[in-house]
């Protein structure tokens, strides 16, 4: 019987081998491209993903031939498992080029777009539009960057996004899933995924709603009856973010004890004279400070921490690099010295150190337990970073002591940023789940994400949208074909993360309080998680580290419970309606 387990392990041996380099060369092509957007390095770029097909479909195929049913070694049987989703490479040739030339246009127009002023500049979307987003408190003003910057990415998306649901649904089903939302799913090994999702999301419905109440009667009182209908939705772009995913820059509007505003984080760091390299640096000392793995010279050599001044276009959207060869990982991320570019670099140095600790497996393993796992480890030591114990700490902060009223203030800025984000990151994959499986059919494509919005976020858009707008492609995950419930799962996960390892570090007193900077106890917990990779099913992994095999919301629930219980009381003393009955946006009227 040719195909037995030990020529296998021989097949598997050769197909690691042989990945790490065509892995390596794909990743060098893209990160050339992504940091120096031209046509020949899209050209090269292109060439080298055909390259990696092409050594996923050989392999593919032939993980097929193995009768795996009475192998002994689960590592042998879940490493097959794992190479027979051969993604869009099972595309025919010609239609793999073209589905590569698509992803290439969406991203690279997402990348570069820009709005321009009548007369003068035209701004990019980081820093320039997110920066009037986050600090303008003049409707029309943000009204400007809001439906500029979607006539000039998602407008140009729509048809092509189009071409790209049917050659993704096509390849989805060359590999057996019902259609591309199936495939994506599939990464989560259950078959309870979307019930457990719901679930969780209710669960959160009263934290989400008494936020949404109370920020929308801070908002009335800044913009008046003429823009805020306090039993309605609320408008898309006043909330401080270019998708209204994140509230906390206008925490200046909703702050709970205004008479005892935070100090400005950004302002500090600035007359500290930070430089983003001394922000990597103070990332990555979180991790070492817990005995976890330090970045090699190739890190700082090689990453990308600003935005080139030499005129050379890039896809600025952070995100880290795993280049496939033990050696190389980078950052790629136009800094800003701000409170908030701190935070997303811890976050991204979290990615870093999840390929540092899972670098000696086989590449088929290099991946996180699911990938909410791998959102979600940066995404924890931020939980700690930004507290207000670390903060004092590290200098970025001179208030000693924070009193009940700042705790809340504390509280509700940590909120803005992870409640408010709850119903984005759900329904973000609700969308494309329902224009992949064709509940939602292309020529109502705006007006459903616009429905789900209002569902689900309780927001409007601020001006009428018809079907010439594509406001989802707007958004650059679904610019560049990124799933998105890892983020809302990671959501969850991070405070069920935080609070494992805080009790491992011994920390005793409120969650919120906890900071797991220089714990050992913490940091091993944490590694044998990381180094585990994607070998094992993820409910196994989370046990490891949390004694639980579910993913549960009583973690976050904690660390929020003083903050609910001040909401509740603020908004029943308001009167305030949970929701939005009126349920239509104010120019429908
Ligand atoms: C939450 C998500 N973070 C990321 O892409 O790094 C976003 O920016 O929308
Ligand atoms: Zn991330």
């Amino acid at each position: 019987q040719l195909y037995n387990e030990t020529v296998a392990k021989a097949f598997l041996q050769f197909y690691d081998r042989t990945a790490q380099v065509v892995w390596n060369q794909f990743m060098e092509a893209a990160w050339n491209y992504v940091t120096n957007i031209t046509k020949k390095n899209q050209e090269e770029m292109l060439y080298k993903d055909v390259e990696k097909s092409q050594h996923t479909l050989y392999f593919g195929t032939r993980a097929r031939l193995f009768k795996v049913a009475n192998f002994q070694d689960s590592d042998v049987k879940r490493m097959l498992s794992k190479l027979l989703n051969v993604d869009k490479a099972a595309l025919p040739k010609e239609e793999l080029r073209e589905y590569n030339e698509i992803l290439a246009y969406m991203e690279t127009t997402y990348s570069m777009a820009q709005v321009c002023l009548n007369e003068g500049p035209c701004l990019p979307l980081e820093p320039d539009l997110e920066e009037v987003m986050a600090t303008s408190r003049d409707q029309k003003e943000l009204l400007w960057a809001w439906q500029g910057w979607r006539d000039a990415v998602g407008r140009q998306l729509r048809m092509t996004f189009e071409r790209y649901v049917q050659l993704s649904n096509k390849a989805a089903k060359l590999n057996g899933y019902q259609d591309m939302g199936a495939l994506w799913r599939s990464t989560y090994e259950s078959d309870s995924l979307q019930e457990d999702l719901e679930q969780l999301f209710q669960e959160l419905q009263p934290l989400y709603l008494n936020l949404h109440a109370y920020v929308r009667r801070a908002l009335y009182r800044f913009y008046g009856p003429e823009l805020i209908d306090l039993r309605g939705p609320i408008p898309a772009h006043i909330l401080g973010n270019m998708w209204a995913q994140s509230w906390v820059n206008i925490l200046d509007l909703a702050l709970p004890f205004p008479e005892k505003p935070p100090e400005d984080i950004t302002k500090i760091m600035k007359g500290q004279h930070w430089k983003p390299e001394k922000m990597f640096q103070e990332a990555e000392k979180f991790f070492t400070s817990m005995g976890l793995l330090s970045t090699p010279p190739e890190f700082w050599e090689n990453s990308m921490m600003e935005r080139p001044t030499d005129g050379r276009e890039v896809e600025c959207h952070a995100s880290a690099w795993d280049f496939y060869n033990g050696k190389d990982f980078r950052i790629k991320k136009c800094t800003e010295v701000t409170i908030k570019d701190l935070l997303s670099i811890f976050h991204q140095m979290g990615h870093i150190q999840y390929f540092l600790q899972y670098k000696n497996l086989s590449v088929i393993f290099r991946a996180g337990a699911n990938p909410a796992f791998e959102e979600a480890v940066g995404s924890v030591v931020t939980l700690s970073a930004s507290s207000h114990k670390h903060l004092l700490n590290r200098g970025l902060l001179s208030q000693q002591h924070q009193d009940k009223e700042e705790e809340v203030n504390f509280l509700m800025s940590v909120a803005l940023e992870k409640i408010a984000f709850i119903p984005f990151a759900y329904l973000m994959d609700l969308f494309r789940w329902k224009v992949f499986d064709g509940t939602i059919e292309k020529d109502v494509y705006n007006q459903e994400w616009w429905n789900l919005r209002l569902k689900y976020q309780g927001l409007c858009p601020p001006i009428p949208r018809t079907e010439e707008d594509f406001d989802p492609g707007a958004k650059f995950h679904i610019s560049a074909s990124l799933p998105y419930i890892r983020y809302f799962l990671s959501l969850v996960l991070q405070f069920q993360f935080h609070e494992a390892l805080c009790k491992a570090s011994g920390h005793m007193g409120p969650l919120h309080h906890c900071d797991i900077y220089n714990s050992k106890e913490a940091g091993k917990l944490l590694e044998d998680v990381l180094k585990l990779g994607s070998s094992k099913p993820w409910p196994e992994v989370l046990e490891k580290m949390t004694g639980e095999t579910k993913v549960s919301t009583k973690a976050l629930m904690t660390y929020f419970k003083p903050l609910l219980n001040w909401l509740v009381t603020e908004n029943v003393r308001q009167g305030e309606i949970l929701g939005w009955p009126d349920f239509s946006c104010s120019f429908e009227e």
